[in-house]
């Protein structure tokens, strides 16, 4: 059998989109998505997304990096299965319920509330996050916020300034971030608009990252920097985002489907048997 997959992506940041929502599908482990995700040998993708049946909301996503690690949250991914769906969806992820939606810019996502305590990025110990006392070169006074997912985030006078492919991996798997870090560089250029290039734990440096740029606009709408609506500029395109009052975070943006194809399980070493439906 052979299995069907659509491709998508979010201002550049792509996926494999498996769908077992309706038909069982062979396992996936972390080995057939670092297969699959291979840019020379397999489809290639950032995340590989495999929807499965859910009691909680109307499906469940789960989110695998390119390095075969199953992770909390993706905003750039829940933009593009709210577009799949094609209609409000309650989406379950290990980091919590999601409400994606269509808008009049692309799909939004309401996307949980941010955490802040340090056992909750988490860190390997007790810190304030909101200024923390830890540097890596130029990258100085960080904070930490969860949304769903690790972040850290620097402010900076330009972000492509900064030698992302040496500091990226290295603060990612600094021992202070026991479940590693996706790092976030940032710059703010208004009230009302951020540039940001983003480190992902698990994938490296992307085209735009979804939670970076909620992470980022909720640090610096707790420095003061900027106000509670804001755009940020990815190197694949902007995001709107907003911290509303009751603390929930919206994202909006565009979400696109590339290709549909279909690929040989045996081909990626994948087991006989099924997940989902
Ligand atoms: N590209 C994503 C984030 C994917 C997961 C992340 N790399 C992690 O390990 O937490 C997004 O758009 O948010």
């Amino acid at each position: 059998m052979r299995i069907e997959f659509t491709k998508m992506h979010g201002l550049g940041n792509d996926f494999i989109v498996l769908d077992a929502r309706e038909r069982a599908l062979p396992p996936i482990d972390s080995a057939a998505a670092t297969a699959l995700a291979d840019r020379h040998t397999g489809i290639g993708c950032d995340q590989l997304i495999l929807l499965e049946p859910s009691t909680e909301g109307d499906f469940r996503m789960r989110i695998f990096n390119a390095d075969g690690s199953e992770v909390e949250a993706c905003g750039n991914a829940t933009r593009a299965v709210g577009l799949l769906h094609g209609r409000p969806a309650r989406i379950e992820t290990l980091g919590g319920l999601l409400h994606a939606s269509p808008s009049d810019n692309g799909i939004s996502v309401e996307m949980g509330k941010p955490r802040f305590d340090w056992d909750r990025i988490p860190l390997a110990y007790a810190m304030d996050t909101h200024s923390m006392p830890v540097g890596w070169d130029e990258l100085t006074d960080p904070i930490a916020v969860n949304v769903g997912n690790p972040h850290v985030i620097f402010f900076v006078a330009d972000p492509y300034a900064v030698d992302m492919d040496r500091l990226g991996p290295l603060i990612e798997t600094d021992p202070l971030f026991p479940e590693r870090i996706n790092v976030n560089v940032a710059a703010v250029t208004a009230r009302d608009a951020m540039t940001l290039r983003v480190w992902e734990r698990g994938a490296g440096l992307t085209r735009a990252c979804g939670t970076g740029a909620c992470a980022t606009a909720i640090g610096a709408m707790k420095r003061g920097l900027v106000d509670r609506r804001v755009t940020v500029t990815l190197p694949g395109g902007p995001l709107v985002i907003e911290w509303r009052e009751d603390s929930e975070i919206v994202m909006t943006g565009p979400a696109t489907e590339s290709f549909r194809g279909s690929f040989d399980p045996a081909d990626y070493g994948m087991p006989a048997g099924g997940t989902g439906a």
